[in-house]
């Protein structure tokens, strides 16, 4: 059995999770504000920078623990039998709660079909440990191709979007479908349709009507373009730095930076957090994110994976609509975020897909992509007989 190794929430808090709420003219623009912190003395404030003790104590190495599911059980068989039962009884609390509060998507269909009858349907998804599993090496993070015909079907009959914390040239290339809109960068990337969104009006990073290298057109939106030649130099820093420990591996996402400690000794967690840490208190205007073993430096700007959806639907002509229902799946930390303006909003579905129990604004949940795959060509059939159903019923009238 396995479960979250930190006892008082199954889940950290990520401090990105929690500033996604200031909407408003041009508010999405603002730099972000950290969790309890103010912006009030100085636009980027941050506390002083932390030493090693202090990366320690501040609960990062807590969170980078926790950031994935353990790769040893968290308790002993035979010995200590009263502590093991009091574990398992946790865990399956644990597991029930989850099951009511996060119903499996699969068995709720009926439900989820009932309310997206006449609606337009807004898809949403996440890569890494949706629609491709978790591997130990992210260049061999590859979706199924038959998840890939899935996903082209599911983009023939609703808008579909790919956001990743990935770049968006790399996410295009692992998913290689023309048919769907890609954002990378956990949304600071974004190649959306050629409607136009009020968010990103008069914006100097905003332009109409590109083509990319894919010889895809559409409009381009990249809230934090300004960052690249900094986010570039971090990149190179952080490789430098983390050179010595091994397993450890750096990815350049042009707007935000990955530091994957996967494949680290955890003796050497320290160390990697650290490098970051370095980074922190060199740029003042970066922040850090985690997300499953990896640590994230990106901007300090007030964007992310929920403000990407608003984007795309406002760009699609799809927000503010009774008859749209926006679904997001997606597995990790950054994905809340989506998750939350979904719920907040009341517009429509998050669904988790996590094997074990989590805090989650979301609605349902999946266990792991081929559950996903399950739903989505679920949702393909289920949409075919409903336009089926309207063919016939128009028949009837016209006859
Ligand atoms: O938003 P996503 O598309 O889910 O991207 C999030 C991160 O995904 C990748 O890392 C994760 O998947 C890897 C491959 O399975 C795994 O090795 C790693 O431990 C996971 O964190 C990607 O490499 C990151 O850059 C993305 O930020």
């Amino acid at each position: 059995m396995d479960f979250e190794s930190n006892h008082s929430s199954p889940v950290l808090a990520d401090p990105a999770s929690t500033n996604s709420s200031r909407l408003g003219i041009y508010s999405n623009l603002l730099p972000y504000s950290p969790p309890g912190g103010s912006l009030s003395s100085s636009k980027y404030s941050r506390k002083k920078p932390g030493k090693l003790d202090e990366v320690c104590s501040s609960g990062w190495l807590d969170a980078m623990k926790s950031s994935s599911p353990p790769r040893k059980k968290l308790f002993k068989d035979g010995s200590d039998t009263a502590y093991s039962s009091w574990m398992v009884m946790l865990a399956l609390l644990l597991i029930i709660c989850h099951a009511f509060k996060h119903p499996s998507a699969l068995n709720s269909f009926e439900e989820i079909a009932k309310f997206a009858k006449n609606k337009k349907i807004a898809m949403f998804l996440d890569y890494d440990g949706t629609l491709s599993p978790i591997v130990d090496d992210p260049d061999n993070a590859f979706m199924s191709d038959d998840m890939r015909s899935v996903v082209k079907n599911v983009a023939k009959h609703f808008p579909t979007a790919i956001i990743s914390g990935r770049s968006r040239y790399k996410v295009y290339q692992l998913v290689g479908l023309t048919e769907l809109y890609y954002a990378g960068s956990h949304g600071m990337d974004i190649l959306g349709p050629v409607g136009k969104a009020s968010m990103s009006n008069d914006h100097p990073n905003y332009t109409e009507s590109t083509t990319d290298q894919q010889g895809k057109e559409g409009n381009l939106f990249q809230p934090a373009r300004e960052f690249v030649p900094m986010i570039d130099e971090v990149f190179r820093t952080l490789v430098e730095n983390t050179k010595g420990i091994e397993g450890a591996k750096v990815e350049n996402h042009k707007f935000c930076v990955s530091v994957h400690f996967r494949n680290v000794d955890e003796e050497n967690w320290q160390p990697i957090a650290q490098c970051v840490q370095d980074i922190l208190d060199k740029y003042p205007r970066l922040r850090r994110t985690h997300g499953r073993k990896v640590l994230e430096v990106r901007p300090m700007i007030d964007w992310n994976k929920g403000k990407a959806v608003e984007f795309l639907l406002e760009s699609l002509g799809l927000s503010n609509r009774d008859d749209v229902l926006p679904i997001y799946i997606g597995d990790d930390l950054s994905d809340e975020d989506a998750f939350k303006v979904l719920r907040e909003g009341n517009r429509g579905y998050g669904i988790l897909v996590s094997s074990r129990p989590k805090e989650t604004s979301a609605v349902y949940s999946l266990k792991d992509p081929k559950e996903v795959m399950k739903f989505l060509s679920s949702l393909v059939t289920w949409k075919k007989v409903e336009e089926g159903g309207c063919i016939l019923n128009n028949r009837r009238t016209i006859l």
